[in-house]
């Protein structure tokens, strides 16, 4: 890390990364709170903030298949790269559970994308799965929070639909909440909110190269 970059002391630890395999293999997900350093949190929101001119309105699917369409989706979204501190700090703890899952679960985890995402007021993704079965590398999604003191009555929820027994969760976007599911197995959709609602969705992915297609998100 350079001489310029924050230090925080990471809250992922050895047994927050059993917690975390643990309910992947008996569930397909989990829900993490207060799962980074308040102050990686607030910061990353700040960068976040700071750079809201460069989103860009988010699309589905990728490469030569990429189109924005507003009636699924009208977030704004910002990958993440290694040159800022801040999201290089954000991208090492990613790697730190990429590895711990590989050990634990031999998932073959091989590297990890993420944006952050404005949803301004209204805004809305509407129910989808991040990932097809055989038609993409992208195995594990990650959403991360950022938005302080988050009100219910704001909405602005993820709904995950867990399609094995009928049930729906609802996740609040309140900051340093981390949701980790199986990216082909579960529909989600992000609620419209009456204020802006900022999040970093990320992706694990397998080394397939056997797949010639084009990923479904973003
Ligand atoms: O922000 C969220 O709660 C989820 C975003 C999402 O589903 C996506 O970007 O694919
Ligand atoms: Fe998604």
């Amino acid at each position: 890390m350079s001489t310029s970059s924050v230090q925080y002391s990471s809250t992922l630890t050895e047994e927050t990364f059993d917690l975390i395999a643990t309910a992947l293999s008996q569930h397909g997900y989990i829900i993490l709170e207060n799962a980074l350093p308040p102050k990686l949190v607030s910061n990353l929101l700040v960068t976040a903030t700071e750079k809201v001119a460069e989103f860009k309105p988010a699309g589905i699917g990728r490469a030569n298949q990429h189109q924005v369409n507003n009636v699924i989706r009208t977030d704004n979204i910002l990958w993440l790269t290694t040159q800022n501190p801040v999201e290089s700090a954000y991208l090492i703890e990613m790697d730190a559970l990429r590895e711990a899952m590989n050990k634990r679960l031999f998932m073959g985890l091989f590297d990890y994308e993420a944006s952050f995402a404005h949803y301004p007021s209204g805004a809305f993704y509407k129910k989808h799965l991040d990932a097809f079965k055989g038609q993409t590398n992208r195995v594990l999604t990650t959403v991360f929070y950022l938005n302080e003191n988050w009100q219910e009555e704001q909405g602005g929820n993820l709904v995950i639909y867990n399609t094995k027994n009928n049930s729906t969760l609802q996740v609040k976007p309140e900051a340093g909440t981390l949701v980790i599911f199986l990216s082909d197995e579960f529909p989600h959709e992000v609620k419209q909110a009456t204020k802006d609602r900022y999040s970093i969705a990320g992706w694990f992915r397998i080394n397939n190269s056997s797949l010639n297609r084009v990923d479904p998100a973003h």
